[in-house]
Formats: C-alpha cells, sequence, structure tokens
C-alpha cells in the first residue's frame, strides 16, 4: 500500500530528507505551508497528516489512519470531529519536557531573587541592593510527574529543595521526589510549598484545579508557577490572589488567554514573570520533535503500533 503522509507547515531539512528515506518506494510526503493552504484533495488523498487540522478538514480526510501533533498537549487536535472520529492521534509528549523543567528553574530563581525588581533598577540605573531568597531548603510542589515534571524534581532536588509530587499513581515512586501524594490531597500539598509548579496537561480534571480555594491554601509567601496550560487556573482567582497578596508572586509561560492580551493586568503586575508560551521553544525541542515523527512514521509504515497515542476520553 502506498502511503500519503501530508505534513503542515515547515520540516526541519534533516528530518524531511529522513522521512523521504522511510517512504523511499512505500509512499509519498507533501509539505503543505499551513492547515488553511491544504486542498480538499491533498485532504482526500492523506493516509496520515502531521500537524493541527482545521474544522472539517478530518472528515475531508477520508482516508487518514493517523493524525500526528507537533504540539507536547494536543488539546487543541482534541476538536469534536477528532472525539468522534476513529483516527489514531499521536502527540509530541517528550519534546519539551527538559526546557520545561528549566524554565520552572528559571522562573523559581526570577521570583525567589526578585529579577524583576533589578530588571526595574537596570532600567532607570539605579544601584537597588536589596535582601532577596534562595532555593536551598525549600519546598517545591510539582503537579504532574511526566516529563517536565519529573525532570525539574531532578533539578529542585540538585539545587537542595524539598521535593513534593502530586500525581495519581503515587505508589510509583519518582526518583528526586521527597514525598508523593494523590491529587485529593492537593490543598495539603500546597499549603507547605514556597513554590508550586503546574506541570500536568489541561484535561476535565485539571482544567480551574486552581481556584480561589486552592490559592488560599498556599501560603502568603509562595510563588504560583504554570509552563503546561492556562485554564487549570482559574484566572479571575489567580489575579485576585495577586493582586491581594494571598500568595507572593506568579512566573507564567502558560495563559488563560493566548496571547495574553496587551490589556491583560497580568503584564503589569510587579509580582509576575510573564513568558509567552516558549518555555520550550529551543532547537532541541524541535529536533526532539523530529525523532518522535520519524520513529512513529516508521512503525506507521511498518504496521507497528504507534507511541506517544492520545488517549481521547482522558484528554492528553
Ligand atoms: N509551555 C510550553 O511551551 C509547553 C507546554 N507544554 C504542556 O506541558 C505539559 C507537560 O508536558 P510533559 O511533561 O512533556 O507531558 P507528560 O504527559 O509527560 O506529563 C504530564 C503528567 O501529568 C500527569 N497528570 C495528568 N493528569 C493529572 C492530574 N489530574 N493530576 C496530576 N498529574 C496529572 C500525567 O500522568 C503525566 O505524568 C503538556 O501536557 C503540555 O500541555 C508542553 C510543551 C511546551
Ligand atoms: O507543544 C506544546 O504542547 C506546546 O505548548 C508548545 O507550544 P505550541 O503548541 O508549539 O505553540
Amino acid at each position: 500500500m502506498t502511503e500519503h503522509i501530508v505534513a503542515f507547515g515547515s520540516l526541519d531539512d534533516q528530518v524531511r530528507s529522513r522521512a523521504e528515506a522511510l517512504l523511499a518506494g512505500r509512499g509519498v510526503l507533501e509539505i503543505v505551508s499551513s492547515a488553511t493552504d491544504a486542498s480538499p484533495d491533498t485532504l482526500a488523498r492523506a493516509t496520515a497528516i502531521a500537524g493541527t487540522l482545521r474544522p472539517g478538514q478530518l472528515t475531508a480526510a477520508a482516508n487518514t489512519r493517523w493524525v500526528h501533533s507537533w504540539a507536547a498537549g494536543a488539546n487543541a487536535d482534541l476538536s469534536e470531529e477528532m472525539l468522534a472520529s476513529d483516527v489514531t492521534l499521536t502527540s509530541s509528549t517528550g519534546n519539551g519536557g527538559i526546557p520545561l523543567a528549566e524554565h520552572s528553574m528559571l522562573l523559581m530563581l526570577m521570583l525567589s531573587r526578585d529579577v524583576p525588581r533589578w530588571q526595574r533598577a537596570q532600567a532607570e540605573h539605579r544601584w537597588d541592593r536589596f535582601t532577596h531568597g534562595e532555593l536551598n531548603g525549600r519546598t517545591v510542589a510539582i503537579v504532574g510527574l511526566g516529563n517536565a515534571g519529573a525532570d525539574l524534581a531532578a533539578k529542585a532536588k540538585a539545587f537542595h529543595m524539598h521535593v513534593l509530587g502530586v500525581r495519581r499513581r503515587v505508589e510509583r515512586p519518582v526518583p528526586g521526589v521527597d514525598e508523593l501524594f494523590a491529587p485529593e490531597r492537593l490543598h495539603e500539598v500546597l499549603a507547605r510549598a514556597d513554590f508550586v509548579v503546574v506541570t500536568a496537561p489541561l484535561t476535565a480534571d485539571t482544567k480551574g484545579l486552581f481556584d480561589g480555594a486552592a490559592f488560599r491554601a498556599m501560603p502568603a509567601h509562595a510563588y504560583f508557577i504554570c509552563i503546561s496550560r492556562g485554564g487549570i487556573a482559574d484566572d479571575a482567582a489567580l489575579l485576585r490572589a495577586l493582586q491581594e497578596g494571598w500568595i507572593a508572586g506568579a512566573g507564567l509561560d502558560a495563559h488563560g488567554t493566548e496571547p495574553l492580551p496587551p490589556e491583560s493586568p497580568f503584564w503589569d503586575l510587579p509580582n509576575v514573570v510573564v513568558t509567552p508560551h516558549n518555555g520550550a521553544t529551543t532547537g532541541a525541542t524541535a529536533a526532539r520533535g523530529g525523532e518522535i515523527f520519524l520513529a512513529n512514521l516508521e512503525r506507521f509504515l511498518d504496521g507497528a503500533p504507534l507511541a506517544n497515542i492520545v488517549d481521547k476520553a482522558a484528554g492528553y
């Protein structure tokens, strides 16, 4: 059987030539600049698609058996059409765990040292020597212990932090995590944390998990960091928590509304570090994403079970 693989977006030259080598004699690779540019003919020919489909496109892609998302969190791919279809959806989970863990360390360091205050002083050429904090000996609670969370636990341990972890399978220890808790004990964990880092995916279970009660459960000196998905925090509650001093500050790479609108109050809060959902945007992430796709392409061509299959019912 000849496979017709369509990729939306630009493929790195190396990934492209390796995909073409895998397909030699077994199929063709067609690159379309974006999903919007995919013609009905292209969609009808595709037996597999890499990229996020637009509404109506999956229905038009009648021969497609596999859709691969370039994203680690496949939320944007889980359309009504996708949920209703029996097409296999795979994600790029695993591409960005390392930079997300680095980004979490960066945000914890920036917040504890009050880097924004130095930046304000530097912009004004002002010599502002103040007392700031250390990570050493502080407690970090990590919610979600997959690629990013597990790597963060090891990194936090290397900074001599005490590491609390929240995961559903508490019976499975994670290196670097000192104490593991089930999600039902979240508020108890939050009450003990100096830093809370959310790395869990956005699912029906995690949507709005950080509501007013969760922020009130955190100590007033604690910082909230979200590197996975906005929507896990209720933005109105987070804003109140930051403005009214329920918590000390936040480091936000993932936001409830993206791009964060220019008028959003989060931009201007002195105790918030905003990054534009690019905590994992490194060359290495793109390279790892390419490897994940190529390994799955090989499995697809061999009729072998695919890796990184998204559990449509679980939502990630
Ligand atoms: N900021 C950015 O640029 C990026 C953000 N992401 C987001 O980061 C997330 C994490 O990435 P990875 O660590 O690679 O994913 P992962 O799938 O390896 O890790 C997520 C972990 O959360 C756990 N989990 C799921 N529901 C949970 C719940 N209710 N309570 C506690 N734990 C729960 C899962 O079992 C899994 O172990 C992705 O799902 C994605 O949404 C991913 C890449 C880039
Ligand atoms: O891979 C992911 O899930 C990410 O959040 C990365 O952002 P993107 O989807 O590439 O805009």
